[in-house]
């Protein structure tokens, strides 16, 4: 499990390291790291380091401050550096020092021979003559998108681009991008990953992201938010033991789909087989489909007659009128826990009466995507970990908000991040099978928020698998959205045992 901090968070473990070590000996820290990276970029990028040539861009902080002093190292390595300098009576004053008595050069970016752009021909030449760039305009001090020059020189670069920090034009607390964005290969961080790099297009814009060792690691508060690895889902997900029969990892039932729309019924079901062994029952009018579809499961016409269950997946394909609205108040009544999706969701936002239904003491889970998240709970905004964690305590439920990174917020408090790219509302029945996958967790027993996410997790590692017909790291998906891509929700039910089977395989390795 990784954690992950916000700017304040950041800034307050930064403040009980500057206690014990210099505030500068720390920036050295980590500009030492910013230029080990830059030179492996260098040798990837061209064969060689020395000779070649970097171009800082430099804000006017102390991420710029970062980048002089990563320029002052890599001079000593026979690079030649530019500085290109946003705002010269701010830059990092014993930064700059550094880097001009290590021989790099310096120019402003709005300085002589300025095209209409702004931009000065000195600037324009350090780019054009840069085998890499480094991204040093603004760090975790970031507010709104960049301003017209920072943007100007960004939208000019032509070559590999590594960010101090974290992709300049991202806002750090939320990973959400405003205008013009740096699209890094790497991102070098210092001491533990930043909201905006599992958040939004933060998550893709940073690249690869290494997080360097400044000395925090003694100082930090709890994480904000975590996020789970591939080992954390495959010692999770629950696996037979010998003395196991199908009953004791739990009965989960599916409530979904109808006559005339059954596909939802069969993904949903397929989704919870493939999961566990558990048992899973089927309750609606599509049971004959998912019968001859899945025979393992036993399928009843209704809910009243589904006999006991563990947990209840409700909500695909049932339909917002009067027969849905009685399917999820008899779910809900049941005693056990819910997984609510898609329709259910809808009833719920849209007739309080619902909501009477519920057992108080057993866990409740929703899984909006931002349109059916703002029908329940009003527009998540940009601040999509705000808006999960308040519906999940204003509605006692644990809350998946669907999006370019899927975050789990429970009624407590705590968050988890699936930080990988998914076109949820690109893929129909995509959702459906995620649907199944929690009710088969919530049936055995797990927490619902690591139910929740360890499901989001193998549906990401799914889609992958059917996008791509394979993937690169076990058990790690894509960041740069190929497992938003899957060839259709049939394709992803199908990769759901290879899916799980590749992340147990990472446990204890
Ligand atoms: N405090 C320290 O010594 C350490 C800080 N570190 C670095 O320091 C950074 C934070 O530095 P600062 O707090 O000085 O601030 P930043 O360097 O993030 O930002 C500096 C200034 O940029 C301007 N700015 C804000 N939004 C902008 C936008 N959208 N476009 C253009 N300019 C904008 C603002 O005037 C802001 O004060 C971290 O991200 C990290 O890179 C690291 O060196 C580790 C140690
Ligand atoms: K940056």
């Amino acid at each position: 499990m990784q954690g992950v901090w916000t700017p304040e968070s950041v800034r307050a473990a930064e403040q009980r390291l500057f206690e014990q070590v210099a505030e500068p000996t720390v920036m050295r820290r980590a500009a030492w790291a910013v230029a080990v990276h830059c030179a492996r970029l260098l040798r990837d990028a061209t064969g060689g380091v020395p000779g070649r040539h970097v171009t800082l861009l430099v804000g006017a902080g102390n991420n710029g401050g970062d980048a002089l002093w990563a320029g002052a190292f890599l001079r000593r390595r026979g690079v030649g550096v530019t500085a290109v300098l946003l705002v010269p009576e701010r830059a990092h004053a014993e930064g700059l020092a550094a880097l001009r008595r290590a021989g790099g050069g310096v120019v402003e970016a709005e300085g002589a021979g300025a095209d209409t752009s702004g931009i000065g021909a000195e600037a324009v030449e350090a780019l054009d003559r840069a085998d890499l760039v480094v991204d040093g305009i603004v760090g975790l001090s970031a507010h709104s998108g960049l301003r017209p020059t920072a943007a100007e020189l960004v939208r000019r670069v032509e070559v590999p681009v590594l960010a101090v920090d974290l992709p300049s034009g991202v806002d750090p607390t939320t990973g959400t991008e405003d205008g013009v964005v740096v699209d890094a290969d790497v991102t070098v961080t210092f001491g533990g990953l930043r909201a905006c790099h599992v958040l939004g297009a933060g998550a893709t814009r940073a690249g690869e992201i290494v997080v360097a060792d400044i000395g925090l690691d003694d100082h930090w508060g709890r994480p904000d938010l975590l996020m789970l690895d591939a080992e954390d889902v495959g010692a999770v997900w629950p696996v037979p033991a010998p003395d196991d029969d199908k009953y004791s990892q739990g009965v989960v039932g599916v409530a979904a789909g109808s006559a005339t729309y059954p596909g939802a019924a069969v993904l949903t079901s397929g989704a919870a087989v493939a999961a566990t062994s558990g048992m899973v029952r089927y309750a609606g009018p599509a049971a004959d489909v998912v019968r001859s579809a899945r025979p393992e499961v036993v399928a009843t016409g209704s809910v009243g007659d589904a006999g006991r269950v563990q947990a209840w997946s409700v909500g695909p394909g049932i339909g917002t009128g009067g027969s849905g609205r009685e399917v999820l108040v008899r779910v809900l009544e049941s005693g056990v826990p819910v997984i609510a999706d898609a329709d259910a969701i809808t009833l719920l936002a849209e007739d309080s009466s619902v909501w009477d239904a519920r057992d108080p003491d057993t866990p409740l889970v929703l899984t909006p995507h931002a349109g059916e998240f703002s029908r329940l709970a009003g527009d998540p905004g940009t601040d999509r970990v705000a808006a999960a964690r308040s519906a999940a305590e204003r509605f006692d439920a644990t809350v998946l908000l669907k999006g370019h990174s899927t975050v789990v917020a429970a009624p407590d408090g705590r968050v988890l991040v699936n930080a990988f790219a998914h076109a949820w509302p690109a893929t129909a029945g995509s959702g459906d099978v995620l649907t199944g996958l929690i009710g088969a967790l919530l049936a055995s027993d797990l927490d619902p928020l690591i139910a929740c996410a360890s499901a989001a997790y193998v549906h990401s590692v799914a889609a992958e698998i059917a996008a791509t017909g394979g993937h690169t790291v076990p058990g790690a998906p894509a960041r740069d959205g190929s497992a938003g891509s899957p060839a259709g929700a049939s394709p992803l039910l199908a990769a759901l045992p290879d899916a799980i089977s590749t992340v147990r395989s990472t446990v204890g390795t």
